[in-house]
C-alpha cells in the first residue's frame, strides 16, 4: 500500500515521501491564548493527533510541535479589558489548553511559546532584511516586501494583488499595501522588548516560520493548521521562510476543514463557541476524540447532538468488546483450532482490517475507515462474541490495539489486560468475589451480596446479574 496526501500546494493528491524516513517532522499552527480552547480548535488539534498517530503505526516515526501565540493584538486587548497583564490572560489559558490536550489524550513533543523566542525572531527578522526581502519604516515597525518574493499567492492559489489585503490596515509607511509586519513598534502602554530598530513586539506570522525551523530545520515534511490559516498566515510563512532558506521549505501542507456550528465557522471572534471543557464534561474525551477522527480531515465537521451520539454509541461498543476480548483471551477455555465458519469469518475481519488500512492510505480518510470499524462490531456481536475460535479473539484483540493506536479510546483497557495466556491475579480475584457473591445470593444473604457488589462498583468493576449467571465488565 502506498500513503497518499492532498498537499495544499498545487492542490493534488501526492504520495507521501517525507525528506528523511522513517523520521517525520510535523509543524501544527497552535491557538493564540485570549480565551478558552473550543471544540473547533479540537477538531483541528484531535485530527493531526490522529494523522500522527497513524504514521507511528506504519512505521514513522513523528516529531510533532505545535506553537503556543502567547502576545498578539487579542491577547492586549483582552488584557486591558479585563485591567489585568497580557502575561496573565496568556498564562492561564495557556495552562486550559495545555490541560485540554491533555484530557483528549493529545500528546505534542513541544509547544514552543512566541514570548521565548524573541532573540531568535529578532535574528530572522535581521537576516530577511539583509537578504532585501524586508524593510524597516519610520515608526520602527518592520515589513516584508511581498514583490521580492515572486512564488507569493502559490500556496493559497490567490494570484490577484488586489486580494492581498492582509487586514492589517493599509499604512501609509508601507511600500505596498499587502506588505504585512514582521516587527510591530511599540504603541503606548502596549508590551515590547528592545530590537535594532527599537521597542515593538513580533508580528504574526514571523513566530511559526521561527520556531518551526528552530527545532524542525530549514526543511519541514509536514505543516498543518485549519484551513482558515491558508491565507494570509500560511502564505506569508512560506514567503518568509523560503526567502530566507533560498528554496523549498514545506513538503506537504496539510488543512482541516472548519468545525461549524448551525452553518458557520466556530471562532471566538464570532463568539458562538461551545469550550472544549463543556463538551469534554458532557461527552468524555473518547467521544470527542472519535467523533473527529470518524470524519475527514479536510471536510468540514458540523457540531450536532446526533453525530456526537454516534461516536458515543460507537465508543461504548468498541469499549464493551475490547473488555470482552481481554477477559476471553485470559481464560483457558477457549479451544485452538477453527471450525470452517471460524476461518470464513477471519477472512471477513482480514478484508475489514485492509480496508481499514486503504481508506487510511488515501489520505487518511477517516470517515471510510470508520465504516470498517462498525462493521467490527457487527461482526463481534453477530459471530465472535459466541465463537470458540481463540485465533479469531486474538485476531479480534490484535485488529482493535492497530485500530485504537490511532483513535486511543481503549488505553487503559489494554493497560490492564494485556494479552496474556491465563488471568492476572486480579481478574481471578475478581472472578472469585463474583463465585462468592453468587453463593450469598443463592443463600439469600442479599445484604453480604450487595456490599460486594458496591464494593466492586467503587473500583470500577460492574457486575451484570442474568439469571443465575453474573458476568463482570470493567467502567468505560
Ligand atoms: N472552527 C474551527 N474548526 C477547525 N479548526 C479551527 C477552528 N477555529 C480555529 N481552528 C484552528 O485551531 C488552531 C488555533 O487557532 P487560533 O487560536 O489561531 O484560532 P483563531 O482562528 O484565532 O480562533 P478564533 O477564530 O476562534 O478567534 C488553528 O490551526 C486554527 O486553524
Ligand atoms: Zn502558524
Amino acid at each position: 500500500m502506498t500513503l497518499t496526501v492532498t498537499n495544499t500546494l498545487g492542490r493534488r493528491e501526492e504520495v507521501f515521501r517525507p525528506w528523511s524516513p522513517p523520521l517525520v517532522t510535523m509543524y501544527v499552527c497552535g491557538p493564540t491564548v485570549y480565551d478558552y480552547v473550543h471544540i473547533g480548535h479540537a477538531k483541528t488539534f484531535v485530527a493531526f493527533d490522529g494523522i500522527k498517530r497513524y504514521l507511528s503505526l506504519i512505521g514513522y516515526s513523528v516529531y510533532h510541535v505545535q506553537n503556543i501565540t502567547d502576545i498578539d493584538d487579542k491577547i492586549i486587548k483582552r488584557a486591558s479589558d479585563r485591567g489585568v497583564s497580557w502575561k496573565e490572560v496568556a498564562d492561564s489559558y495557556a495552562q486550559d489548553y495545555l490541560e485540554s490536550l491533555s484530557r483528549l489524550n493529545i500528546r505534542v513533543d513541544l509547544h514552543p511559546r512566541v514570548t521565548s523566542h524573541i532573540n531568535e525572531i529578532i535574528d530572522f527578522i535581521g537576516k530577511l532584511i539583509e537578504k532585501g526581502y524586508a524593510y524597516v519604516a519610520p515608526s520602527g515597525s518592520v515589513y516584508f516586501d511581498v514583490d521580492a518574493y515572486p512564488d507569493y499567492g502559490r500556496l493559497s492559489g490567490n494570484f490577484n494583488k488586489a486580494l492581498w489585503d492582509q487586514g492589517e490596515g493599509v499604512v501609509s509607511e508601507k511600500r505596498h499595501p499587502y506588505d504585512f509586519a514582521l516587527w510591530k513598534a511599540a504603541k503606548p502602554g502596549e508590551p515590547w522588548w528592545e530590537s535594532p530598530w527599537g521597542r515593538g513586539r513580533p508580528g504574526w506570522h514571523i513566530e511559526c516560520s521561527v520556531m518551526s525551523s528552530r527545532y524542525l530545520g530549514s526543511r519541514i515534511d509536514i505543516h498543518g493548521g485549519g484551513s482558515d490559516l491558508i491565507f494570509p498566515h500560511h502564505e506569508n510563512e512560506r514567503a518568509q521562510s523560503e526567502s530566507l532558506f533560498g528554496g523549498p521549505w514545506v513538503k506537504y501542507w496539510l488543512h482541516t476543514g472548519m468545525l461549524t456550528i448551525r452553518g458557520e465557522k466556530m471562532s471566538k471572534s464570532l463568539g458562538n463557541i461551545v469550550s472544549l471543557r463543556d463538551a469534554i464534561n458532557e461527552w468524555g474525551p473518547n467521544v470527542i476524540r472519535m467523533w473527529v477522527l470518524t470524519s475527514h480531515y479536510r471536510g468540514s465537521l458540523e457540531y450536532s447532538e446526533q453525530s456526537l451520539g454516534q461516536a458515543k454509541k460507537l465508543v461504548e461498543r468498541l469499549r464493551d468488546i475490547a473488555s470482552d476480548v481481554v477477559k476471553r483471551l485470559s481464560k483457558e477455555e477457549y479451544v485452538n483450532y477453527m471450525k470452517a465458519a471460524d476461518v470464513d469469518e477471519l477472512f471477513k475481519l482480514r478484508s475489514l482490517y485492509l480496508n481499514w488500512h486503504a481508506a487510511m492510505q488515501r489520505d487518511f480518510n477517516m470517515g471510510e475507515a470508520a465504516g470498517s470499524v462498525w462493521a467490527l462490531t457487527s461482526e463481534y456481536y453477530k459471530y465472535i462474541a459466541s465463537s470458540e475460535s481463540r485465533a479469531l479473539i486474538a485476531f479480534t484483540y490484535k485488529m482493535l490495539v492497530d485500530f485504537n493506536r490511532v483513535y486511543a479510546v481503549l488505553d487503559d483497557i489494554f493497560e490492564r489486560a494485556p494479552m496474556a495466556p491465563v488471568a492476572s491475579l486480579e481478574d481471578q480475584l475478581i472472578d472469585l468475589l463474583v463465585e462468592v457473591r453468587s453463593q450469598l445470593r443463592k443463600n439469600k444473604m442479599y445484604d453480604l451480596a450487595d456490599y460486594i457488589r458496591s464494593k466492586l462498583a467503587s473500583y470500577g468493576i460492574t457486575l451484570v446479574d442474568k439469571g443465575e449467571e453474573t458476568t463482570w465488565k470493567r467502567a468505560g
